[in-house]
């Protein structure tokens, strides 16, 4: 699994651009402004937080911190980086010290409190607080912004459609065995990634969202996720014809078997000939096809998976899988399933289970023969496919998830909220963007039921919500929204993740753990909170002492327009 190695040194970011260059040139030009008037040393606090959550939901997952942690724990910027940097045309003219003094930058002064990856994350309330020296805390902006954006998009794209998924719905008795599975999510996205990252990072925080597997082989390979796929309609387009697989063969395998090599045309075309006299269509499939699978299957006996809609999906595809897999399974062999690409899902998905439960009683293993389906899936047509009978048990979803069509960016800002102590603070005419100043800390209280009940964020100094110690809990700019909450528990969201340039061990999750966090804590929200339709607004809340504290500095740094 990736994530901190808290035994040795923290390892570098996952992508090689990770660097200190990898910014906005206006976060160098006011760290030399910052240097130039002897401010890149004060102490700041900057906040990272979402403004609304994505794809029209009341939650977000948050996802990317333990980029963020190795980005900062190797922020440095190196000699070429700085020469780089005096070509820039508006740098021209900046003293030579400052420079020197950007070479020796590091991160050894910042503190960051952040919520671990994997958490279920509300509007306003803060990912990461960074805490440091003003000229190096405001260079890392873009980075961490960049590192915590997409991952905790697609990581909660993810996540609502696994829940779509694996939402209930009736199935009668009376449909066949795969209707009554849960289906699991696989991730079919690299080809239709913004590039590379994209691809890479969408295989990561998909997991984290509750995908099972992906497509994604180096993300296989670097993250240990598990690794699955079927094979494409060109594999099926190559043979035209049976003559091309005379003479293939498969191993028996069966325990009373001698282990010798059987061949498998004839098998299959003496089953097919049996099936024909009570379903003629199993004579007039299309042999190009039937040779395709016969050829799979001597390359993948113990793992035997068709593509079934190349040519025609009830008529062709889905009975030249049958009478290869009848051969397979009296070779000792237990085929695992089809894959549908095209039609209507729901359909045709239900018509081949339906045509499995008629082997199934001399055959069981026709019960558990997976059904995957894949094809421009997202959420909508999740929920709408909910609301028919089906019987698929794995969807292979791509561009939907990694390109977050429902909503391309999440948003996510840092924001100077502190500096030498002093509370800093951003009007705006948008209610939305009005910052809530200082520095803060964030807490979930959670009701008898064990169900949160809302977030709230206290003063940095202020003590603690107390466990059944009743709180006025205040909307941070409605008056005359107010609640009593008496918490059965108080949750501090934020730990303290790095310190004095170091990874704070064990204090993040690594990837497994964040994504069996993710799943805890969004089967603890309120079901009305994480439907997908008209969820209810989870509620964000400030101290009655914060309240007063922010009103009356809005009041003070707002000026009075005179009128006449
Ligand atoms: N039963 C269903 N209910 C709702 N949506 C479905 C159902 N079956 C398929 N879909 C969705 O409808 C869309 C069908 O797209 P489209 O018409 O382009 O595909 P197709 O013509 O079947 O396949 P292709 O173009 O790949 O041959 C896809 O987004 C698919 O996921
Ligand atoms: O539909 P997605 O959610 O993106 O899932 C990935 C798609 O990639 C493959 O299609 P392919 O590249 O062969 O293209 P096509 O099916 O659109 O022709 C596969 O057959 C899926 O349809
Ligand atoms: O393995 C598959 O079936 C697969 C992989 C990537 C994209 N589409 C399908
Ligand atoms: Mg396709």
């Amino acid at each position: 699994m990736s994530g901190i190695d808290n035994e040795g040194s923290t390892p570098s970011p996952t992508n090689t651009l990770v660097t200190a260059l990898l910014t906005d040139m206006y976060q160098i030009s006011m760290t030399y402004a910052h240097w130039k008037n002897d401010r890149a040393d004060d102490e700041s606090v900057f906040e990272l937080f979402f403004r609304r959550n994505p794809f029209g939901g009341e939650y977000t997952i948050f996802a990317g911190l333990d980029e963020c942690l190795k980005f900062m724990a190797h922020f440095k910027f190196t000699q070429s980086d700085v020469d780089y940097l005096k070509t820039i045309p508006s740098m021209k003219g900046c003293d030579d010290a400052f420079f020197d003094w950007l070479l020796q930058v590091d991160t050894s002064k910042v503190k960051v409190y952040a919520m671990r990856d994997g958490s279920v994350a509300f509007p306003r309330m803060p990912l990461l607080m960074v805490q440091g020296p003003l000229g190096i805390a405001q260079l890392l902006e873009t980075t961490l912004l960049t590192l915590v954006n997409y991952p905790s998009l697609i990581a909660t794209n993810a996540s609502r459609m696994v829940l779509a998924a694996t939402e209930r719905r009736e199935v009668s008795e009376s449909l066949p065995a795969q209707c009554r599975q849960t289906p699991v999510c696989v991730e079919f996205g690299l080809r239709r990634a913004q590039g590379p990252d994209g691809g890479f990072s969408a295989s990561k925080y998909a997991a984290m969202g509750g995908f099972v597997a992906t497509s994604n082989v180096q993300a296989g390979k670097l993250l240990g996720l598990n690794v699955a796929g079927t094979h494409a309609h060109a594999f099926v387009q190559t043979y035209t014809g049976l003559e091309e697989v005379k003479g293939r063969t498969v191993t028996d395998n069966t325990e009373q078997g001698t282990g010798e090599n059987v061949e498998i045309l004839p098998k299959v075309l003496e089953y097919r000939h049996k099936l024909a006299t009570d379903n003629p269509n199993f004579g007039t499939t299309n042999d190009g096809e039937l040779a395709a699978f016969i050829a799979y299957a001597v390359a993948f006996p113990h793992n035997f998976l068709c593509l079934v809609d190349t040519y025609e999906t009830l008529t062709s595809g889905l009975l030249n899988f049958v009478v290869v897999t009848l051969v397979l399974d009296d070779l000792g062999y237990v085929p695992k399933g089809i894959r549908l690409d095209s039609g209507d899902l729901a359909y045709l998905s239900l018509e081949c289970a339906k045509c499995f439960a008629s082997f199934a009683e001399k055959r069981p293993y026709f019960h558990n023969l997976s059904i995957v389906a894949s094809n421009d899936i997202n959420e909508d047509v999740l929920h709408a496919l909910n609301k028919q009978d089906h019987a698929i048990t794995v969807y292979g979803i791509g561009t939907n998830l990694v390109t977050c069509q429902a909503q391309p960016a999440l948003g996510c800002v840092y924001k100077l909220v502190e500096v030498e102590g002093r509370p800093r603070m951003k009007l705006s005419q948008e209610i939305e963007k009005v910052l809530i100043p200082g520095r803060k800390k964030p807490y979930r209280l959670v009701g008898r039921d064990g169900r949160p009940i809302m977030d709230l964020l206290t003063g940095y100094d202020e003590s603690e919500p107390q466990t059944n110690v009743r709180i006025l809990c205040r909307h941070a700019f409605i008056e005359r929204k107010r609640a009593a909450v008496t918490p059965s528990r108080v949750e501090a969201l934020h730990v303290l993740v790095f310190d004095h340039g170091k990874v704070v061990p064990d204090a993040n999750r690594n990837l497994d753990q964040a994504r069996v966090a993710a799943a805890e804590e969004l089967q603890r929200l309120r079901p009305d909170v994480r439907r997908y339709f008209n969820p209810t607004p989870y509620k964000i809340a400030v101290t009655d002492s914060l309240f007063h504290f922010l009103h009356e500095l809005w009041q003070s740094e707002t000026p009075v327009p005179e009128l006449s």
